[in-house]
């Protein structure tokens, strides 16, 4: 058998049905592909590889899928901290962008947002935000894997005037990636709240026809339930469920406001779940019922949210996060392990967007999207579960190596397609400009 690339591991955790764990095992990658997975002893004598890259004491994992970010905010990390959702939404972030955002902010900070993914591990997030060509065509350039929203708003932006021009301009996205090997297409109507029951009915029939997922805030905070039941006279899922939206296609982002009825509704309809922890502990959102979801058979995916609310894009942290909320929230500390966490942040995003018979786990035939990380580090030691280091202990500096495709895009920590001083200094350039701007007195609002 002959490889490109022959990776021996101390350890690999594929995330297979068994969440096996695999001593001293390698990985053969041909093309952008996995081709086998086997132990070391045997890879040694009987694979030909071009290159082989030996990572004693490394944790060989599935790249990290972030299923859902706003990966421009990390322009506007810092921007406005320790906010409820609607008062940080309406007095500051949305008065922000309405001033700085355009193609150049997006440019900048989703170049920011890959480095710092990359970095940390992931290898697709799915976003949402304004100019998403723009975003599209960043994270192609930087070999990374991402699924990009069609976002719809009821409200005008400088992006786009109307319902209908959000949905004319997705439709273009649509059409110029529909057959790019990185870059997924989804519709993004940002929220019950932000968009009224037309166009919300025009991305059903929309998304039937293009067979792209639905991804929408939903049931975020227990402010949006009440502003549904008095402007519509029901929850926002029912109202979703009415115009035809709960369905298989559907990535429900938060959902922290669960009555036993709808967890069975959503796990009946087949309805994905983000969990965004981090955010939601942030602007006091309220907690999402990971283990209920799961117990009911719901696929829950892992999120970071913005930088704006998080305030990192660090998936490792956020697996953390959620098998330790998930806990204290279920009052079990059986609630969400290590390898469920894992889980949640690698195969159910992949699930959550269609992409699990190409990402998500190692297994021959699937893209070569992988992360290895050094476990020989102080407080990753001793080892006696590498899941247990992965999740409770590892920081993003062990990240090591980071493949997309099978292309190398970090290699000892540094990234080999994304210029880091460029971007750093773009980034520090805008923050300038955004500061000044709020000293002289004009402002978010400008
Ligand atoms: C339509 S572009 C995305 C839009 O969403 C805003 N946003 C960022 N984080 C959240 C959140 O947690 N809930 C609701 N909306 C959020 C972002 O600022 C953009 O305006
Ligand atoms: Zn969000």
């Amino acid at each position: 058998m002959h490889a490109d690339l022959v990776i021996h591991a101390r350890w690999i955790l594929p995330v297979d049905a068994a969440d096996s764990l695999l001593e001293d095992h390698s990985l053969a990658i041909s093309g952008s592909r996995i081709l086998a997975l086997l132990p070391t002893a045997e890879a040694r004598r009987d694979i030909k590889a071009t290159r082989e890259l030996d990572l004693p004491g490394h944790l060989l994992i599935p790249g990290l899928v972030n299923a859902h970010t706003h990966s421009p905010m990390t322009l506007m990390r810092g921007l406005a901290d320790d906010l409820p959702l609607m008062t940080w939404l309406n007095e500051h972030i949305w008065p922000a962008e309405g001033r700085w955002v355009d193609p150049d902010f997006v440019r900048a900070g989703t170049r920011l947002a890959a480095l710092e993914m990359l970095r940390g591990g992931v290898t697709c997030f799915n976003d949402m935000y304004f100019y998403p060509a723009v975003t599209a065509q960043t994270v192609a350039e930087a070999g990374m894997r991402a699924v990009v929203g069609m976002i719809v708003l009821d409200f005008p932006s400088r992006f786009a005037e109307s319902a209908d021009d959000y949905i004319a301009l997705g439709l273009k996205l649509y059409d110029q990636y529909r057959d790019h090997p990185l870059i997924r297409i989804a519709f993004a109507p940002h929220s019950p709240y932000g968009v009224s029951d037309a166009p919300l009915t025009r991305v059903r029939t929309l998304a039937d026809e293009l067979e792209v997922p639905i991804h929408i805030h939903l049931h975020e905070t227990h402010d949006e339930i009440l502003q549904s039941l008095r402007d519509h006279g029901e929850r926002p899922l029912a109202r979703l469920d009415r115009l035809g939206l709960v369905g298989p296609d559907l990535v429900a982002v938060h959902m922290t406001q669960l009555e036993d009825s709808e967890i069975a509704r959503v796990a009946e309809a087949g309805a994905h779940v983000v969990h965004c922890p981090e955010s939601n502990l942030k602007l006091a959102s309220g907690f999402c019922p990971v283990a209920r979801l799961i117990e009911a058979g719901v696929d829950v995916a892992l999120g970071t949210d913005g930088a704006a609310s998080n305030n990192d894009l660090n998936l490792l942290g956020e697996m953390r996060t959620a098998a330790l909320l998930a806990k204290g929230v279920a009052h079990s500390a059986a609630a969400v392990p290590a390898a469920t966490a894992l889980r949640m942040a690698t195969l159910n995003g992949a699930r959550a967007f269609g992409l699990d018979r190409e990402i998500g786990s190692l297994e021959p035939g699937k893209a070569a999207d992988l992360v290895a990380l050094d476990l020989r580090d102080s407080h990753t030691q001793p080892i006696y579960n590498p899941v247990s280091q992965l999740v409770y202990a590892a920081g993003r500096h062990q990240v090591r190596h980071v493949w997309v495709a099978g292309q190398q895009l970090i290699r000892d920590g540094q990234p080999t397609t994304l210029d880091a001083a460029t971007i750093l200094a773009e980034a520090q350039d805008w923050a300038r400009r955004i500061a000044e701007s709020d000293r002289r007195g004009a402002g978010v609002s400008g």
